[in-house]
């Protein structure tokens, strides 16, 4: 697989008025394309910073980052963003927020409704084009927002805790739907979360980060992600392999 984006010794401080905050210190990592990554760890051991970086939204105090060879120095639409919060206009329609992009890079008419309709039958909005946000469930709104992001045509996708809001039947079936996304686009992602379970159903690649001199304790290498492509409803939970990983990585955390 291509290597996509080279993350080198990089570290972040904040400078606050009387401190300074070590952020994420050490952290290297290569991301492939067609990879599913999931960052894992307790809440402030740093994972939101390591996105922002990579999104270009801060500059690392140390080392650097490289996408396709070069150095991030600041935001682009190569690198799409999916927040908890999912920052839509909420008077505007689903069409118009899904195809902001594609408007401001001057795309024909004809484009922009392809591409309109293709995002919106992937997060199955279809009949939702025309309704305005702010009528719209939790859940659905999470669903423009990728929708939008997928609309950009981004080499990689930046995901910060996008179903952390979610109730957990929604969450459910939004997991299942990014999945299945990422499979039918031959997409990479990058995907925060805190929850364990989470990121052992979701990554083909999972670190699991920690506060401390070394931000990234562990990775692991998932195989079961193809079986539960074909099969959604398979129980890998019950499963000896994700019952250990989990234990394992619990451990570490516990530390
Ligand atoms: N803009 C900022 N200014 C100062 N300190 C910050 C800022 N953003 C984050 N921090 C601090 O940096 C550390 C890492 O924060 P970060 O949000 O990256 O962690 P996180 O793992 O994403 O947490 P959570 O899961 O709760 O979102 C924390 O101590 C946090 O308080």
């Amino acid at each position: 697989m291509e290597t996509l984006l080279k993350i080198k010794n990089v570290g972040v401080d904040y400078d606050l008025d009387d401190d300074i905050i070590g952020a994420i210190n050490n952290v290297s990592l290569d991301i492939h394309e067609n990879e599913f990554v999931c960052i894992l760890g307790p809440s402030g051991c740093g994972k939101s910073t390591l996105l922002k970086a990579i999104a270009g939204f801060l500059i690392p105090n140390e080392g650097e980052i490289l996408m396709n060879g070069k150095k991030i120095e600041g935001p682009d639409q190569s690198r799409g963003v999916v927040f908890q919060e999912t920052n839509l206009f909420p008077w505007f329609d689903v069409k118009k927020n899904v195809t902001m992009g594609p408007r401001l890079a001057h795309k024909s008419e004809e484009e922009i409704n392809l591409i309109c309709d293709k995002f919106l039958e992937q997060v199955e909005l279809e009949e939702y084009k025309d309704s305005k946000v702010f009528e719209l469930s939790g859940g659905q709104k999470q669903r423009v927002a990728i929708a939008r992001t997928l609309a950009n045509n981004p080499q990689v996708i930046l995901m910060d805790e996008p179903f952390g809001a979610l109730d957990s039947f929604t969450r459910k079936k939004m997991q299942t739907m990014i999945r299945t996304l990422w499979e039918k686009n031959n997409s990479t992602i990058f995907f925060v979360t805190h929850d364990i379970d989470e990121a052992l159903l979701l990554g083909t690649k999972i670190y699991v980060m920690r506060r401390g001199e070394q931000s990234i304790v562990k990775d692991y290498d998932i195989d079961y992600t193809n079986r539960l492509l074909l099969n959604p409803k398979e129980h890998v939970v019950d499963e000896k392999i994700f019952i250990k990983l989990k234990e394992e990585i619990l451990s570490l955390l516990e530390e």
